[in-house]
């Protein structure tokens, strides 16, 4: 089996959300593109997974915005640098070549050897909670789904989407809107109430519980019931202490997304409390060339906030540049009227 070569790029970021998007483009005024990898299938980190539709206050300038349009916001931000996006997919592995560049391996196999990399890694790589229960893995990917399968034909099939929050309803409305949806389903949740702040989706599935589009099952799995490598069935635990069997032909688990810090922890950095310790003249880590920004990061006095990780990713970027090109001076320049900026920026000068 022939194997990919790697990418190679001048700047890797570690992270899609709010303080990766911007490192990308403080980068971009320095005139160095980088590729982004994110363990989600989208941009956007926490304000985008954790409070899209809630407001947030303290972004200069802007003085409210939901999670889901400050992500917006930087990403037309960044089109100017055309930073290509490597979603769905963890950086697993990170280690240094002989002639100094970062190898950097997914793990969906995409290969980088970057001059600089950027860990804009937050509280971690969130990763779909799981079902456990014996033996639930040998389903996984064709009965048992941890992340929506946007390519699916479910027609014909009983779906049970497990979960009774906002992620839960998400996907049962995706399934409903899907171009080929099951022909039942069911929502399996621990109690007889679903909740969710985004108010009129969880009306909309109500509305097709109460239509008898779909159904909603009070209990809590148990077990699995399955014939040969075919699963048929949860055993479910009602709450009058009966176990029942639930026949279904699709699982989808949508229990909510746990941050994990995963692998960063095993690559040799100096850390304090999972964190990435960094100075802060250019927020560089334990190892030249290595950035660590926003959440990832720590040192004396620092806030978990998107203004102060944007502030380390502007830091970040002046410093990389000057690693970048030792022999030329690393100028400080305004958006307003830098007419170089302007060209970086593709527009045109007032
Ligand atoms: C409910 C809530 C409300 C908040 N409100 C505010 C507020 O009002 N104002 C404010 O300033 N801050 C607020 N915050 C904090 C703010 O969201 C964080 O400071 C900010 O998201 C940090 O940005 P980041 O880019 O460093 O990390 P994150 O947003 O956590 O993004 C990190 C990204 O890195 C990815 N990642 C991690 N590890 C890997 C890996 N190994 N491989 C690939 N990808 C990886 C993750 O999937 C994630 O997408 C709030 C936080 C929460 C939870």
């Amino acid at each position: 089996m022939s194997v990919a070569a790697p990418i190679e790029t001048d700047a890797l970021v570690i992270g899609a959300g709010p303080v990766g998007l911007w490192q990308v483009f403080q980068l971009g005024l320095q005139d160095v593109r980088a590729h982004v990898v994110d363990a989600l299938p989208h941009a956007g980190g926490q304000p985008a997974e954790l409070y899209p539709d809630k407001p947030i206050y303290d972004i200069p300038g802007l003085p409210v915005c939901s999670g889901r349009e400050l992500v917006d916001r930087l990403l037309l931000q960044v089109k100017p640098f055309a930073p290509t996006l490597h979603l769905g997919q963890s950086v697993s592995a990170l280690a240094r070549e002989e002639d100094g560049r970062w190898a950097v391996q997914t793990t969906a196999g995409q290969r980088f050897l970057a001059r600089l990399v950027f860990i804009a890694a937050g509280v971690g790589a969130f990763q779909p909670k799981r079902l456990k229960l014996d033996g639930i893995e040998a389903f996984e990917g064709e009965q048992v789904h941890h992340r929506f399968a946007t390519d699916r034909d479910w027609s014909g099939q009983h779906v049970v989407v497990h979960g009774g929050d906002e992620l839960a309803i998400d996907w049962a409305l995706r399934l409903l809107d899907s171009p080929a949806p099951p022909d039942r389903l069911s929502l399996l949740h621990r109690r007889e109430v679903l909740q969710s702040d985004d108010g009129a989706a969880l009306a909309r599935v109500q509305d097709t519980i109460a239509r008898g589009r779909a159904r909603l099952v009070v209990g809590q799995p148990v077990g699995l019931v399955s014939a040969g490598n075919r699963l048929q069935a949860l055993q479910v635990l009602d709450p009058q202490g009966e176990t029942q069997a639930l026949a279904l032909d699709q699982l989808v688990v949508a229990l909510g997304l746990s941050p994990r810090l995963g692998p960063i922890a095993d690559w040799g950095l100096a850390m304090d409390r999972k964190q990435l310790v960094v100075n802060t003249d250019g927020f560089e880590a334990s190892e030249a060339g290595l950035y660590a920004v926003g959440d990832i990061n720590t040192y004396p006095g620092k806030k978990k906030l998107i203004l102060c990780g944007f502030h380390e990713a502007t830091l970040a970027a002046f410093a990389a540049a000057a690693r970048l090109r030792p022999d030329q001076r690393v100028p400080l320049q305004y958006t307003t009227t830098s007419p170089r900026l302007h060209q970086l920026l593709g527009v045109a000068p007032r």
